[in-house]
């Protein structure tokens, strides 16, 4: 049976707000009582570039900067310098003359801050939190100092005057009614190329990084490329961002960036709501026209730093009344409507077709593999196999060395000693994102799904290594990866289906039951087609009957064509699913059989019963 799911009216609905957004933006200066308002929502549209160019770092991709400014003002000194101080005032041109430069100038800002993005990006990709925000503060006040005491090249504090205005040909565009024009038509090509790559696998790549960055390499990412990523993305808008504003104002100098605005940014998008799409867009508007409302109160004249002292007051309460900023419509991560049709039901998910290994022959060598923590020793020799077509049952009491040997084995922990063979290549030196790559998937202990995106969402995550390309492509929509999308959610509903939570598909993974949330997690790691699935205590938390059920899906798994290596506590499930078992025991293997085998063996016995058995 296949059932139609409707998504076109949300679809419609979803279209709506950004065309009568669209509208009202385009019929702003005809409703705005004179040119100043006209200035101050040209000015709105600097911030909402630059808070959305920040939301990709501090919203999307959970990594503070406090040195944002840093990168529009690189852009900003680009276009003044190439066009002021080398083509007018080194080589002669009249600036009148000069409109062809500023596409010139766009890309020369786009690279250099890109560059910059990188140079700030690389240091600051080990580091979180205080280091982080210290790191990006410091680079931040670098790139203003420079601009002050490199004479020469900036101006120093006096800057750079006599930026010829936006023109095309003769056209000089100076009235505020055309600066605000074409840096609406900046922001709308900012906001449409965002939108295209956050639904996307770059997107869903940031928020994953955001929510769990070892959950998001264990499905392929490659996680420090994407925080990297993060960075140039970001730096770049914002160093566009910059080329626009020297050309509307016609001058910078220091004054124009203050360190106060990397504050007021990141307030911005705070305040609208930070790893929102829309959030920046209303944190931004709403704060600059304030603002420029506030100018003219008596207070504000009196103690113009009371101007951002209200802003400081605005985040404050709101963070204690609405924590997650004005906004709080979550991010769309697929832009296919986020639904699919229902598979044939319990069809096998694509991707686990046969192998062309043989039944029984070894998959997964484990070769003398030692892991030590400081003096502890959490393996001490452990070498087996798992073969083709099995199940393999690990077991062992608690502290054994279970969960370390599933870390060594999926590159989450590197073995201190021994190696790893995974059909025919050696994985234990690899990250863990390149051992998922290589077909090994992997749950945790505890469940760990990206608890703020849907189902499917978390899904397409375990499709990256298949979705992903070039950020331009999914900023430009190109279609071919518009089908890739679309054949991965086919894809991610039929894995749904067989892992039996196909209801599931739209609801938040935070919205799941226990029960629901360990199947997702398996459906999860499946999207990620290995040939080899590390399960970790999948059961825990389970009543019988869920268990059960539980038993059935891994039998099916191991059935499809993926081997599993199972660690459970519950003997019931590990004994009757299980073709074969390695017990652990202080680190080391102390049997290796059947089910029936290990449950008679001497040494199992004494290692779960005590010497008395
Ligand atoms: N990151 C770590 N740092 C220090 N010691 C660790 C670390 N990870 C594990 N250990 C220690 O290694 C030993 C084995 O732990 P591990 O979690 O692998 O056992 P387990 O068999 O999975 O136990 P359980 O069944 O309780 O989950 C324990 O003594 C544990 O304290």
């Amino acid at each position: 049976m296949i059932v139609k799911s409707s998504w076109a009216l949300p679809r419609l609905t979803r279209l709506a707000i950004p065309a009568v957004l669209a509208l009202v933006a385009v019929l702003l200066p005809f409703i705005l009582p004179g040119d100043r308002w006209v200035r101050v929502a040209a000015l709105a549209l600097i911030y909402i570039a630059l808070a959305s160019g920040l939301n990709i770092l501090v919203g999307l991709t959970g990594l503070l900067d406090l040195g944002f400014i840093a990168f529009f003002i690189v852009g900003a000194y680009t276009t003044a310098i190439l066009t002021v101080q080398l083509f007018v005032n080194q080589l002669g041109f009249d600036p009148d003359t000069l409109w062809w430069l500023f596409p010139v100038s766009l890309v020369g800002a786009l690279v250099l801050a890109g560059i910059a993005g990188c140079i700030l990006g690389y240091p600051t990709l080990r580091a979180r939190g205080d280091y982080l925000a210290i790191m990006t503060l410091a680079f931040g006040e670098i790139v203003r100092l420079v601009s002050i005491n490199w004479i020469g090249l900036t101006g120093g504090s006096v800057g750079i005057r006599g930026i010829p205005p936006f023109a095309i040909g003769d056209l000089e565009l100076t009235s505020p009614s055309a600066n605000y024009y074409v840096v609406l038509a900046m922001v709308v090509v900012i906001l449409v190329a965002l939108a295209g790559v956050v639904a996307s696998p770059v997107g869903r790549a940031w928020v994953a990084i955001r929510e769990d960055e070892l959950v998001a390499s264990s499905m392929g990412i490659r996680t420090r490329r994407y925080k990297l990523l993060a960075y140039v993305c970001g730096a770049s808008i914002a160093g566009v961002t910059g080329v626009f504003f020297a050309h509307m104002q016609q001058f910078i100098n220091p004054d124009s960036f203050t360190l106060e605005d990397n504050f007021i940014v990141l307030s911005l998008v705070i305040l609208g709501g930070a790893g929102t799409f829309w959030g920046p867009v209303v944190g931004a508007t709403l704060w600059i026209f304030f603002q420029a409302i506030a100018r003219d109160w008596t207070i504000v004249q009196e103690h113009p730093e009371f101007r951002t002292g209200f802003l400081a007051l605005i985040v404050v309460v709101l963070m204690i009344v609405r924590p997650g900023g004005i906004v709080s419509r979550k991010l769309k991560l697929t832009r296919s409507g986020g639904d699919v049709e229902r598979p044939e039901p319990r069809t096998a998910p694509a991707g686990l077709e046969p192998d062309p290994i043989e039944a029984g022959a070894p998959v997964l060598v484990v070769d003398t593999v030692g892991r030590t923590f400081g003096g502890l020793t959490a393996l001490g020799s452990v070498s087996f196999e798992v073969r083709r077509g099995e199940i393999l049952g690990l077991m062992g009491p608690n502290g054994a060395g279970k969960s370390t040997l599933l870390n060594v084995l999926s590159g989450v922990t590197k073995p201190s000693r021994g190696s790893i063979t995974f059909r025919g290549d050696r994985i234990d030196g690899l990250d863990s994102d390149r051992v998922s790559v290589k077909g090994v998937a992997r749950t945790f202990q505890t469940v760990r799904l990206f608890w703020q995106m849907t189902v499917l969402e978390n899904l397409l995550v375990g499709a990256h290594e298949r979705l992903r390309g070039w950020v331009p492509a999914f900023a430009l929509r190109l279609p071919r990866h518009r089908h890739d999308e679309a054949r991965a959610l086919t894809e991610a509903g039929s894995v749904l289906e067989f892992a039996g939570v196909w209801d599931e598909r739209t609801r938040r993974a935070s919205a799941l039951s226990y029960d629901s949330q360990r199947r997702v997690e398996i459906a999860r790691a499946l999207m990620t087609r290995p040939k080899l699935l590390l399960l970790d205590e999948p059961a825990a938390g389970m009543n019988e009957s869920e268990t059960k059920a539980l038993a059935s899906l891994i039998t099916a798994i191991r059935d499809s064509g993926t081997d599993v290596v199972l660690i459970e506590h519950d003997m019931d499930l590990l004994m009757s699913v299980s073709d074969r078992i390695v017990v652990l025991d202080h680190g080391e293997v102390i049997a290796t059989g059947t089910p029936d085998e290990v449950r008679r063996n001497p040494a199992v016995l004494e290692a779960y019963l005590g010497s008395d058995a």
